[in-house]
Formats: structure tokens, sequence, C-alpha cells
């Protein structure tokens, strides 16, 4: 990719449920290995906007273009095999599954052996299975999960949980990982822990995170951009320190909390 053209090129995104505009005319431009925060009000449009970029829902309007290649109308499994995943609002782990397995699960689909090898048990599927625990251990150790990994994941505490979650999302190898407010439910201890964390990551694969976050000393604290939206629409676009004084952005937090 060529450093001067944005990995993420989002232009004029709009969608309407019925009459309900829930986001319109959105542009945002993200660069390789950018860090960046998406606030909002509730109901702002902030999860919708991620529902599009991963292809739960098909905008009504503009495009979605990653690293050139235009996402529109692709399903969200062919979008993750572009270069997008996400972790969610709500944990969705496979509860009932091994936490190595949740791993192994987004693992397949960058995995080298085929379903015809798997079915017939060819030596180069158990080369490919070996391969996969091996990646999905040194996953799970970056997460300091790997000491658990035979444990169910419905078991584990809740921010390991979500810990696990974004393990999950990085095995299926992204350029840009989406996460859905990634702390809530944290306690301050384990949302600094989380944060380091995500900040290691972003380096060791050479990630764009883009992170949807309610608290907002920690996205001031971790992201270099801001986007803002409001009623559906971009309202501000800017450093942390810009955002904070941004009078558009206060009046749409009026009554809430924005440094
Ligand atoms: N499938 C849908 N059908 C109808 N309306 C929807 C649908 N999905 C979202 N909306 C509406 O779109 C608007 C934006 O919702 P969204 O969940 O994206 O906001 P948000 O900024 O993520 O809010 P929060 O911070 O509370 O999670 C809301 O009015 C919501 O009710």
């Amino acid at each position: 990719m060529e450093k001067d053209k944005p990995l993420l090129k989002v232009e004029n995104v709009g969608i309407r449920f019925g009459g309900l505009r829930a986001v319109s005319n959105v542009n945002i431009e993200l660069y390789s290995g950018e860090m960046a925060g998406l606030i909002g009000p509730n109901g702002a449009g902030k999860t919708t906007f991620f529902n599009m970029l991963t292809g739960v829902y098909v905008p009504t309007e503009g495009q979605i273009v990653l690293n050139g290649k235009q996402l529109n109308n692709l399903s969200p499994y062919k979008i993750t095999r572009n270069g997008i995943s996400r972790t969610f609002q709500n944990i969705r782990l496979f509860g009932e599954l091994s936490v190595i397995d949740n791993v192994k699960v987004a693992y397949h689909s960058q995995a080298k052996h085929t379903l015809f090898s798997s079915i017939l048990r060819l030596p180069s599927h158990f080369a490919g299975e070996r391969e996969m625990e091996e990646r999905a251990t040194e996953f799970l150790k970056i997460f300091s999960l790997d000491r658990f990994k035979n444990e169910k994941a419905k078991n584990l505490p809740y921010g390991q949980q979500r810990r696990l979650e974004i393990a999950r999302a990085l095995a299926a190898n992204p350029k840009l990982l989406l996460l859905d407010e990634p702390a809530a439910g944290m306690n301050p201890h384990e949302t600094r822990e989380l944060m380091n964390l995500i900040a290691l990551i972003r380096e060791r694969f050479d990630l764009t995170v883009l992170l949807i976050e309610h608290d907002m000393p920690l996205v001031m604290g971790v992201c270099e951009r801001i986007f803002v939206l409001d009623h559906g629409q971009l309202i501000a676009e800017g450093t942390p320190a810009e955002i904070k004084n941004n009078p558009k952005v206060i009046e749409a937090y009026l009554g809430e909390e924005v440094s």
C-alpha cells in the first residue's frame, strides 16, 4: 500500500431504516497504523457505522473502500478475508468451546490446509492443524490467556473474555481492527491493562485500530485522532485536544462529561 493513500476510505456513507436515517453522509479516512476513536452520544450511529464497515448492514448510500477495494456489497465473511475484523459491544464468544478453539475458528479462514485435505485426513491436514494450534497458542500468550487454553470460554472471568474476543479478531489477520466498547464493564485496572495491550498489538501486528468508547479520558488518552458522530452525522474530527474544545462536540454532549 502506498504511504499517502488511506487504508480505509469511507465516502458519503449512509443508511436508512425505513424513515429513519441512522447514519448519513459520513466521510472518514484512516491511514495505516493509526489509532482512532469513534465517539458520540447514545444512539448517534456508532455501532451502525461498524455494522456497515463489516457487511452486517449494506449502506444505502456511499462507498466503503479498503486498500483500494470496494467493500459495499461483500458478505461479512469476505470483508474479514479482505482485512477488517471486529469485536462486539456484547461479548460474542462460543461459550461451550475451549478458549483455544475460539481462536482457531477465526484462524481457520486463513488456514492453508483445505477442507478436502481435512476430510481425507491427508498429511497436510495434520501439519495445518499443528501450525494452527501453535499460532493460536502464540496469540493466547500475547493476551496472557494461554494458561486457560483448554477452559470453556464461558468459564473465563469477564475481563478475560473481552481479551479473548480481541485475540479471536486478531487471529483473522486483519489490517483494520474495529473495537466496539472494548473496556465496557471492566474495572479501572483491567481497562488500563487492556489499553496497554491494544497499543502493543497495534505495533506488533502493524494494525490500524478504530475504537468506539464511552469512557472519554480513555479515548482521549489512547487515540491520536477522534471522529464524533451525532444523530448519524459526523460533526467533528481532530486530535483529542481539538475535540475536547470543539463547541459542536460540547453541545452534542451537553449534560455529559467530555473531558
Ligand atoms: N436494524 C435497525 N433497524 C432500525 N433502526 C436501527 C437499526 N439499527 C440501529 N437502528 C437505529 O439507528 C440509530 C443508531 O443506533 P446505534 O446503535 O448505531 O447507535 P450507537 O451510537 O451505537 O449507540 P450506543 O452508544 O447507545 O450504543 C438508533 O436510532 C437505532 O435505534
